[in-house]
């Protein structure tokens, strides 16, 4: 069984214990159109992974989110599976409560109520997996997260995915370079893609820990990454964030 096929077997059962929640009903925030000029950085709270265990077990969520957004973050991700990644939506709605930029929901959705649950904690953005889902029921989730206001992150794998992703409209679009069987990462999983499809705006993601390595996404194409580890490893993440965020390969030995 792969390791995806195990986490959407937890969500299956969580989904079932998920009460009816309030949500506010916004328009999107147009997430595509800020993503489309300039390289962007998606900062994310991640306490642990299936990868590598434990990264930063006592978080200040809050403060961390704040250092965040005064380094230049355009979005914060927010990792909220409990079983996997030790998140919660507490953590989402603490990062909604004290920042102004946008906030994902980074987590394995594969129905309206974990959408719901986003939104009502605070997200802006939630994130859809290819790889977890029908493309019928990815067109709906993603139909009804922009219903209730949220922007969508469509996370592919491979070209096939990537197919499937480009049917949808005003998605952004996030290629993982995460084997999600392996674990592996590898850049050339982005690097790759975007040389082919040099007109998509894409989010590359994972696997990003230097700024060489955010330098030859940039160049290759990456409009924005999403780095997780890296910046969770760092006591104060703010020096690690900007030079990120103005990385160049005329700058890296
Ligand atoms: O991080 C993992 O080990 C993992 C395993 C299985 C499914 C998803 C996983 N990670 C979720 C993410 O996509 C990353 O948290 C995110 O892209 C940041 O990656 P990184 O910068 O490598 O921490």
């Amino acid at each position: 069984m792969s390791y995806l096929t195990k986490i959407i077997g937890t969500k299956i059962e969580e989904v079932s214990r998920m009460e009816p929640i309030d949500i506010t009903m916004t328009e999107p925030i147009a997430l595509l159109n800020r993503m489309r000029d300039g390289f962007h950085i998606i900062s994310e709270i991640k306490r642990s992974s299936p990868s590598k265990g434990m990264i930063r077990e006592d978080v200040n969520v809050a403060e961390r989110a704040r250092q965040y957004e005064q380094a230049g973050a355009t979005m914060i991700s927010v990792l909220t599976d409990t079983t996997y990644f030790n998140g919660s939506f507490e953590d989402l709605q603490q990062v909604a409560d004290v920042v102004t930029i946008p906030v994902l929901c980074k987590d394995f959705i594969i129905d309206e109520r974990q959408l719901d649950y986003a939104k009502h904690y605070g997200a802006s953005v939630a994130l859809l997996i290819v790889a977890a889902l029908h493309p019928k029921r990815l067109h709906e989730l993603t139909r009804y997260a922009r219903s209730i206001g949220l922007d969508v992150l469509v996370e592919v794998h491979d070209e096939a995915e990537l197919h499937i992703a480009l049917e949808l409209d005003d998605v952004l679009i996030g290629i993982n370079n995460r084997d999600l069987k392996t674990f592996e990462v590898s850049l050339e999983t982005s690097i790759d893609l975007m040389e082919r499809y040099p007109d998509v705006t894409f989010v590359s993601e994972s696997g990003v820990s230097t700024v060489e390595a955010a330098a030859r996404l940039k160049e290759a194409g990456a409009s924005a990454i999403l780095v997780g580890e890296a910046l969770m490893r760092e006591e104060n993440p703010t020096r690690l964030l900007e030079e990120l965020k103005t990385c160049s390969l005329k700058f890296v030995d």
